[in-house]
């Protein structure tokens, strides 16, 4: 089997946006959701596209559009192409923007084998798909926001690397961004989706949150990658066709008719349950303790006043799900699981900033206690990013640590798909579980 091989950085060159002669837009001064989320650091999409001819078509068909269309998409997604600052007026507030002269530095690098390899779904080193997508480094006052390697693998196919740091924008946002840019590839012009939505007028600030200061952590967000490459984990992804997601939801759905309840029960809530139990199972939790999961939810219709869906930053809340591990782990621990995220989601009804006022200490605390973490959402359609070479043949979210998921729509229409991160003996056992847990569903 082919293995990755090594990453030789070929050129780095800088994008600057098309601005035309209009005057450097405003900067944008972070919301309370933008703090909320730069602890959370930065998060990173591969996208692997099929291209089986030599580096040197890819140098003269490829790249010159990538370039021009960033450009173009970095004008519309402005923000994007400057940094993160503090205001120099006030220490207190930090804001996201681009000013004149300011631009993107753009990696280009080359890697003779691999690509089958690592747009694989079967257990891959982590560390080699960090490597595709190193991070930018934070430096004095400069910090990006937003780096897009791009690797070519001669005669196979590239990868188009997008790490985006979560002060800027959420997973919504990101890929309106990333579709924006495609279609400018695509067509020579954006075409879709949406322009995105710059006011920050509407967005609430129950907590008074204003700057990234002091927010413990934050300013590692730019460590070099090699002190962070997770070299003992494998990533796998697993997938969830319409079948089983329809006898899962038919399962669930006849428990909460025996036990008289009903909630929410959708493809996400399910997915997640089976997903939940299956890695409790793995790494052998048991007993009476409390097992947590945290998953996001888009905030935009879920306010006193709605924020369109165009709008362009962090628009997004924690939600907090428990169950006692024993629970989890017994015959019924999907229905457990099912019943008590889709609670959480119900509860979302009476707005997304109830609870507010306890959310950061609550999240601190569930932090410790090593929750099951969701990134991504099927409803992004992340296979539909279409530079124009086709669709991707792999999405891959990199994820640096184990009880992290991620969940996508299906690069063939049927269902969804799944990630992980493990060492290789627990990769091994999830998948065991993972399967004979849906044996085990009805017909
Ligand atoms: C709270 C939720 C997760 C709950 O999801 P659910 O799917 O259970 O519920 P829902 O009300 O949204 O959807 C109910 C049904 O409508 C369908 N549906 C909803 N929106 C749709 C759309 N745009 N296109 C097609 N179908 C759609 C769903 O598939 C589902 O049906 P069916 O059951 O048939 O499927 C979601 O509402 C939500 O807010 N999702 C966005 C989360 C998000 O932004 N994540 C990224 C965070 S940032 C990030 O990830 C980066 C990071 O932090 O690392």
């Amino acid at each position: 089997m082919e293995s990755g091989g090594e990453v030789r950085v070929l050129e780095q060159s800088r994008i600057f946006p098309t601005m035309g002669s209009a005057a450097a837009p405003p900067s944008l001064l972070l919301t309370f959701f933008d703090v909320l989320w730069s602890t959370s650091g930065p998060f990173r999409r591969l996208f692997f596209y099929d291209f089986p001819h030599p580096a040197a078509v890819f140098a003269d068909s490829v790249l010159p559009k990538l370039k021009s269309s960033l450009s173009l998409a970095l004008a519309r997604f402005y923000p994007l192409a400057g940094n993160l600052r503090c205001s120099v007026s006030h220490d207190d507030v930090s804001e996201i923007g681009w000013t004149e002269g300011e631009s993107l530095s753009f990696a280009l690098a080359e890697c003779d084998s691999g690509f089958h390899e690592l747009s694989g779904d079967h257990a891959r080193d982590v560390s080699k798909l960090q490597r595709l997508a190193p991070r930018p480094i934070w430096s004095g006052a400069a910090k990006p926001l937003l780096a897009v390697p791009v690797t070519v693998f001669p005669d196979q196919g590239f990868t188009i690397g997008v790490w985006v740091h979560h002060v800027a924008c959420d997973d919504s946002s990101y890929t309106r961004f990333v579709k924006s840019w495609a279609s400018a590839c695509r067509a020579g012009e954006i075409v879709e989706p949406a322009a995105p939505l710059f006011d920050r007028m509407e967005i609430p600030n129950p907590l008074q949150l204003r700057s990234v200061n002091f927010i413990p952590g934050y300013e590692n967000s730019g460590t070099r990658e090699a002190s962070t490459l997770a070299s003992n984990l494998v990533t796998a992804t697993f997938a969830l066709g319409q079948e089983h997601i329809r006898r899962l939801k038919c399962w669930v759905m006849a428990k909460a008719g025996e036990r008289n309840t009903t909630f929410h029960c959708s493809t996400v809530v399910v997915t997640c349950a089976h997903v939940w139990v299956c890695l409790l199972k793995t790494l052998g939790d048991a007993g009476d303790e409390t097992a947590h999961f945290t998953f996001t939810a888009d905030a935009r219709d879920r306010l006193r006043s709605p924020v369109p869906e165009t709008y362009f930053g962090n628009c997004i809340v924690p939600c907090f799900v428990e169950v006692k591990v024993s629970d989890l782990v017994g015959e019924d621990g999907i229905f457990a699981a099912s019943e008590a995220i889709g609670k959480a989601i119900e509860d979302l009804k009476h707005g997304a900033l109830k609870g507010v006022h306890g959310m950061c200490e609550r999240w601190y605390h569930v932090t410790q206690k090593l929750p099951m973490t969701l990134t991504g959402s099927p409803k992004f359609k992340v296979y539909d990013t279409d530079f124009g070479w086709g669709r991707p043949v792999k999405v891959e979210t990199v994820l640096q640590k184990t009880r992290a998921m991620y969940l996508q729509d299906s690069r063939s229409g049927d269902g969804v798909e799944i990630g992980l991160s493990f060492e290789q003996h627990q990769m091994d056992a999830f998948e065991r579980h993972f399967l004979s847990g849906l044996k085990l569903l009805p017909e």
